[in-house]
């Protein structure tokens, strides 16, 4: 594993339910087939598929989340493994997350919600790192103000300089923008490109939404619980028929 490289995957298998031997019924889901993955630092990286083609439970598995059934998980040269207290820790510590519906906590300032993770990681809380980043999101003016006095675009922003406080080896963002409206979603995609180009940070996004996906420097495509492709200067147009494709194959297969 060379040092620039942030996150890696290896035959990584997810099977959620299981076989009952004694009434011979079967609910095994094969969500992940084998997927094995290198993502360099310093990069953002959009997964895309298809309804049910596995981008969530591949998001879970690598960011620690959830456990894969087989496979191995790197995160900043670090294998991810060892017990729930350790992952916890683990993603305290290397793994910053931005969610759909922000996850805020309500009951604490803007400022109070940036260095959360410092505090949960035991590392040290500086406040004025915190104020700087809320700067850069354009925060600045808002640091004792609560989460339900911001807009929705404004409190993703909070949840993006959440993510980033920690100066983790990946952030993870499942659907950022799916409860924005366009301009918020525009302005959320833009300071997440800068937390990448000017910042240095490496990010894996979930979405469903070609334009969100333009945004990355490159796509994943999903499809089955499989990579079944891979866009390098992705433009909306091109992913959108990119997906057109997939899911017209998934139909002649009868998926
Ligand atoms: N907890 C679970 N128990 C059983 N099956 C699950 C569970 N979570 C997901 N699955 C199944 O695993 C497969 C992949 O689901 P996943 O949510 O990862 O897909 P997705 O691409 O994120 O879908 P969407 O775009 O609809 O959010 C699906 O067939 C789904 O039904």
């Amino acid at each position: 594993m060379t040092n620039t490289e942030a996150l890696r995957l290896d035959e990584v298998r997810k099977v959620y339910g299981d076989a009952d031997h004694t009434d011979n019924t079967d609910n095994r889901v094969t969500a992940l087939a084998g997927i094995s993955l290198s993502l360099p630092a310093g990069t953002f990286t959009a997964v895309m598929g298809p309804s049910g083609s596995g981008k969530s439970t591949l998001l879970q598995c690598a960011a620690g989340l959830d456990r894969p059934t087989a496979g191995r998980v790197f995160v900043g040269g670090h294998e991810m493994t060892g017990s729930e207290t350790e992952l916890t820790r683990f993603r305290r510590e290397h793994i910053g997350f931005v969610f759909q519906q922000f996850n805020l906590l309500p009951s604490l300032t803007v400022l109070q919600n940036v260095t959360l993770p410092l505090r949960l990681a035991g590392k040290r809380v500086e406040e004025g790192r915190a104020a700087r980043i809320l700067e850069q999101v354009g925060l600045g003016e808002r640091l004792s103000h609560r989460p339900q006095e911001l807009s929705g675009g404004q409190q993703q922003r909070v949840a993006i300089a959440r993510a980033l406080v920690t100066s983790p080896a990946v952030v993870f963002a499942d659907e950022p923008t799916g409860a924005l409206d366009t301009r918020s979603a525009r302005a959320v995609l833009g300071l997440l490109r800068q937390a990448v180009r000017v910042h240095g940070r490496t990010l894996v996004m979930v979405t469903h939404d070609p334009v969100a996906a333009s945004y990355a420097d490159s796509v994943l495509f999903l499809a089955d619980g499989r990579l079944v492709g891979r866009m390098a200067d992705p433009t909306a147009e091109a992913v959108a028929e990119r997906l057109t494709r997939l899911g017209d194959e998934l139909v002649q297969k009868g998926a």
